[in-house]
């Protein structure tokens, strides 16, 4: 190959900015994590400059997806989800908002900002929550390869049962990103609801294990996002042709992948929230949360 140096078309990355300088002995967050083992950013409030990232993105010119499924009665949260993304979710950037729905005609129209859009993907309503919820890798998992792949360069994959409340934006971009479940960063690995059944293809035995990561939050490059759905949904057959169904359905598979494919980009809980749980002191901004809901009533 022949290397040459090319004065024109050199996309200046960061262009020139005025900004704090990062102090190497001075580090903004030393109650939390802020890297992993293997290298890979925990995204904390504190830890970076929306300015300097913003800077960064924006002339890149990209498409955000978000896939968020609303069956049933998960259809009344669909509202406040895309007004309170609208708000928060990458503000400024193009986004497309992909909502899969057995019932189209009850999905609500929001005003959009410009450069964002609403696609409503009809599909069919599984008999149980359980089911409904792991057949999200499946259909994220097709939409990618008939659709989406085209159309975003990144893609995150939402539960719809929650709301922004703060900034969510370029500092979440990364090829493959998983969340820290807000009921886990605290504990042993011991204690990790992980599915410890040697029979079920999402088992960790153990004494293994990095972090619990939420099923709620995961995203990344969109072919990247293509490859992870494929295996999950695959261990979850698996599973089905085995007759076993994981503890914590998709979301045993999600760790069971992310502990041999790490994920390139960590979120900390301000990403993944619960508005039933107290706030600790080491959540500065709480981003995006699950609101609270009846589970008898709504998965009945
Ligand atoms: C915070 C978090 O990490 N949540 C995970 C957790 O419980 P959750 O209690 O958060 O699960 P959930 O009831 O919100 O279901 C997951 C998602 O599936 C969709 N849905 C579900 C049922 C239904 O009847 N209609 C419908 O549309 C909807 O988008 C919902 O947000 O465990 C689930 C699997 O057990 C998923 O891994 C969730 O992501
Ligand atoms: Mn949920």
């Amino acid at each position: 190959m022949k290397l040459q140096y090319t004065e024109e078309k050199l996309i200046q990355f960061f262009p020139q900015l005025f900004y704090q300088q990062p102090r190497v002995l001075a580090p903004k967050r030393q109650d939390v994590l802020t890297v992993t083992p293997w290298l890979a950013p925990i995204i904390w409030e504190g830890t970076f400059s929306a300015e300097v990232l913003d800077s960064a993105y924006r002339p890149l010119n990209l498409t955000v997806g978000v896939t968020a499924f609303a069956i049933g009665k998960y259809t009344r949260f669909v509202g406040r989800f895309l007004e309170s993304a609208e708000k928060h979710f990458m503000k400024g950037y193009r986004v497309n908002y992909y909502i899969f729905t057995d019932n189209p005609e009850t999905i609500p129209t929001v005003q959009l900002q410009p450069g964002r859009r609403l696609v409503i993907v009809p599909i069919k309503k599984y008999p149980s929550w359980q089911e409904i919820s792991m057949r999200r890798m499946e259909a994220i998992n097709k939409h990618i390869a008939e659709t989406s792949h085209g159309e975003v360069d990144y893609l995150f994959c939402l539960d719809i049962d929650m709301v922004f409340y703060n900034a969510w934006g370029p500092e979440t971009l990364g090829d493959i990103v998983a969340a820290l479940h807000p009921g886990y960063f605290n504990v042993p690995r011991s204690q990790f609801p992980y599915e410890r059944r040697s029979s079920s293809a999402a088992h960790i035995p153990d004494g293994e294990g990095d972090f619990y990561y939420g099923g709620a939050v995961f995203g990344g490059l969109v072919k990247k996002v293509y490859e992870f759905t494929k295996t999950c949904h695959m261990t979850i057959l698996t599973d089905k042709a085995n007759g076993i169904m994981a503890a914590w359905q998709e979301e045993s598979h999600l760790n069971r992948h992310f502990l041999s494919h790490k994920p390139s980009k960590v979120l900390s809980p301000e990403y993944l929230w619960d508005d039933r749980k107290p706030k600790p002191p080491e959540i500065h901004l709480i981003r995006f949360s699950t609101v609270d809901k009846d589970y008898k009533e709504i998965r009945d």
